[in-house]
């Protein structure tokens, strides 16, 4: 399996589809792996070629202890893309993910040729991931289990596909706290609202209308009042829109970039 040494920590990465195709880059939410992608993958492995990461804390990467911040979290896609010998890619994010890769479109533009920003946000409720990341700490992912699955899918979705719902939640209560706590101590200090007019890639915004965790109103909106040319689409999804809505959300993707 491919790791790369970033940062003090291995991070696990994997590439397929299309190797003379334009790369694009997968990252996930807090409390998934790169496994949240798999539905969306048969329709866009012929069109990317796809480099998947587990963020730090996340499936098979390293979990260290301490909190991570969303710079630390854009510095191991900069080094699995230099692993995996991406130059620039367009870099697809969910929640979590998208908020690395704004970072790393900030931090690193050279590396970025557009944005998919999914159901993310730059400016979440600092309280209530100070709360989360304590009790994280205190009770282990238990703790925040019922909570996160609440703003992961919505009850018509768990309703009609409780597999996948009960497969998430056991992939959340096996993951290390440290890796979630870290995680989201990077999601608690995140400071990029205040730079989202530098970026100039091309970024397409995708909202779910049944996204209770970073609805449209306030977060979506927000992006593409401030990103320069962003596109928005709306899908019939909840926070997880890759297991909600996986070809919506690859076509979209393809729409706005192939
Ligand atoms: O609120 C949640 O638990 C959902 C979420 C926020 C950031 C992320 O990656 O997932």
């Amino acid at each position: 399996m491919p790791f790369i040494r970033s940062q003090g920590a291995d991070i696990y990465w994997k590439v397929e589809g299309d190797t003379a195709a334009p790369s694009l880059v997968l990252l996930n939410s807090i409390g998934t792996d790169m496994d949240l992608w798999d539905a969306a993958i048969p329709a866009l492995r012929h069109r990317f070629s796809l480099l998947r990461i587990d963020t730090r804390g996340h499936g098979a990467s390293d979990a260290p202890a301490g909190d991570y911040e969303l710079s630390m979290l854009a510095g191991d896609v900069a080094a699995a893309m230099d692993a995996a010998d991406v130059e620039a890619a367009l870099v697809a994010g969910v929640s979590l993910g998208g908020m690395i890769a704004m970072q790393l479109a900030m931090d690193a533009p050279e590396r970025v040729t557009g944005l998919a920003l999914i159901c993310t946000s730059a400016t979440m409720d600092r309280s209530a991931w100070t709360a989360r990341v304590e009790k994280v700490r205190e009770e282990g992912v238990a703790g925040i289990a019922d909570l996160a699955m609440s703003r992961f899918l919505s009850p018509s979705f768990v309703q009609a596909r409780p597999e996948i719902a009960a497969s998430v939640r056991r992939g959340l209560l096996c993951m290390e706290p440290a890796g979630y706590a870290g995680c989201a101590a990077a999601i608690r200090d995140m400071d990029i609202a205040d730079r989202l007019q530098t970026i100039s890639v091309p970024t397409l915004v995708v909202s779910g209308d049944r996204d209770t965790s970073t609805p449209f109103v306030g977060h979506g909106e927000h992006l593409i009042e401030r990103i320069s040319g962003a596109q928005h689409v709306m899908l019939d999804a909840a926070h997880l829109a890759p297991l909600d809505a996986p070809n919506a959300l690859a076509d979209a993707i393809i729409d706005a970039f192939v």
